[in-house]
């Protein structure tokens, strides 16, 4: 029997060799989930200049004005100045005023016992260091002369005061973001704020979906007396896209091998792997392992690189296949519905997103069990629960173990993992909990 961690490392490199780097426009990047193929370094600084916190009045801290240091007698030459001095023996300090430096003009330099109104995001004026918002003055952006404080500019002129330093946020040459690392929309934005227009991502694989049997029927179609709705087809193509990929189309095949050979014969051209579900444990009529075994024939009985039927040592999910069939590389997952999902989620979810088969591709916790009574759990099989995480840390089971019981994983937010070794479980048992919310 094959471990879990066996098996999820057998599909990480079956995907890890289908995997092919691409530039991705961030403007189409949005929406998707994106994993970085590489490592992402800033160009520049970020802000790219010093620039203003808060609408306000930019000014120099050690302007004389500020430290009280006695000007030159001079006379008053402009109108602020007069005005200035005017406010000024009112007892409130004042200055008089630059040109305004709306947010996206290049400011002149600050000159002596000015002030400069900016606005939030506006490129301080070289020589200014701080803001002195426009609540702190007494006439806010009235006057285009002058303007006065309602403190002493000792106070409110303190350096730095209200401004956003260049490279603050990011530094040029800075890693913003590690190989394998999700496209989020923050880092998405991190990556526009640094003047990147694309970002280096894994390309999607296009995956196609393909369920199995002549007892499932198309929801919404006529279904036969002992025939059942194809769950797997929605619920796999769904968790398959939210692991990244891109559905070529999602296919219902009869137990004919021939069916399977023909409609996937159509899909070909456009798909780099093939996910199936069903049709490959012991029974009579298993179109997964008929395919194969058609295959093999054919070639003389030497596999063609053929399909390896696996049992894995989890539950549900034990049967497993991988491998080449109808010339694509192909995972067989299990025909349960709960099985197929779970199979996804510890194999095929993390082979997709690049999460190395070492770290584990959820949040996870250490959880308490809450059970009424001791349950079996089997022999040498990782056994995969589902349940509800509560935020005191305990974990409740939802439904029994049967892989048929879909209603009961649409429920959970997490998954229980028992392990190989455990026989039993009882109420209180500690637990690793997978967040699957
Ligand atoms: N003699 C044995 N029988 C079974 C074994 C075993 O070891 N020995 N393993 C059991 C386990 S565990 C599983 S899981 C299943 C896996 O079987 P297959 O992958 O061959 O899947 P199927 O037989 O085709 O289907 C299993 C089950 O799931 C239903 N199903 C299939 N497709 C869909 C779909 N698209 N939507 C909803 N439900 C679907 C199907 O009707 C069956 O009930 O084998 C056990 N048997
Ligand atoms: O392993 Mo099956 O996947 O239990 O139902």
């Amino acid at each position: 029997m094959v471990t879990v961690s066996e098996y999820r490392r057998t599909i990480f490199d079956l995907v890890s060799r289908l995997r092919r780097s691409e530039e991705v426009p961030l403007a189409a990047s949005a929406g998707h989930v994106l994993v970085l193929a590489e490592d992402v370094h800033s160009p520049a600084d970020v802000p790219p200049f010093d620039n203003s916190q808060m609408d306000g009045f930019a000014v120099s801290s050690e302007d004389p004005a500020v430290t009280g240091a006695q000007a030159p007698a001079a006379p008053a030459q402009t109108a602020g100045d007069v005005r200035a001095a005017a406010d000024a023996s009112f007892g409130g300090p004042a200055l008089p005023l630059m040109p305004m430096v709306p947010a996206g003009r290049a400011p002149e330099p600050l000159r002596r016992r000015h002030a400069a109104p900016v606005m939030t995001g506006s490129r301080m004026p070289a020589g200014a260091d701080c803001v002195i918002p426009v609540e702190q003055t007494a006439d806010g952006f009235e006057r285009a002369d002058a303007v006065s404080f309602t403190e002493s500019l000792g106070e409110l002129a303190q350096p730095g005061r209200f401004v956003r330093r260049r490279g603050s946020d990011t530094a040029a040459g800075e890693r913003i973001a590690r190989a394998g690392e999700r496209l989020s929309p923050a880092l998405a934005g991190v990556l526009a704020s640094c003047g990147l227009a694309h970002a280096p991502v894994w390309a999607p694989l296009r995956i196609l979906v393909v369920s199995t049997g002549d007892e499932v029927v198309a929801p919404g179609a006529e279904r036969g007396e002992a025939q059942i709705f194809d769950a797997n087809g929605i619920a796999v193509t769904g968790a398959l896209m939210a692991a990244g990929a891109r559905i070529v189309a999602t296919l219902h095949v009869s137990d004919d091998p021939a069916d399977l050979f023909a409609q996937v014969g159509r899909w070909a051209a456009q798909t780099d792997l093939v996910v199936s579900m069903g049709g490959i444990s012991q029974g009579a009529r298993e179109v997964i392992r008929l395919a194969a075994a058609a295959e093999a024939e054919g070639s003389g009985g030497a596999a063609a690189g053929g399909m390896v039927f696996d049992a894995v040592g989890m539950q549900p999910g034990g049967p497993q296949a991988h491998g080449r069939l109808a010339g694509l590389p192909w995972i067989a997952l299990p025909g349960n519905p709960v099985s197929s999902l779970v199979s996804i989620e510890m194999f095929v979810r993390p082979a997709l997103l690049a999460v190395p088969p070492e770290r584990a591709p959820r949040p996870v916790a250490e959880a308490r069990l809450e059970l009424a009574a001791p349950q079996d759990s089997p022999t040498g099989k990782l056994q995969v629960r589902r349940a509800h995480l509560r935020p005191d840390a305990t974990v409740e089971l939802i439904s029994g173990p049967s892989s048929h019981l879909l209603g009961a994983y649409a429920r959970a937010d997490a998954l229980a993992l028992i392990g190989a070794e455990t026989t039993q479980i009882a109420d209180g048992d500690e637990v690793i909990v997978w967040s699957i919310a």
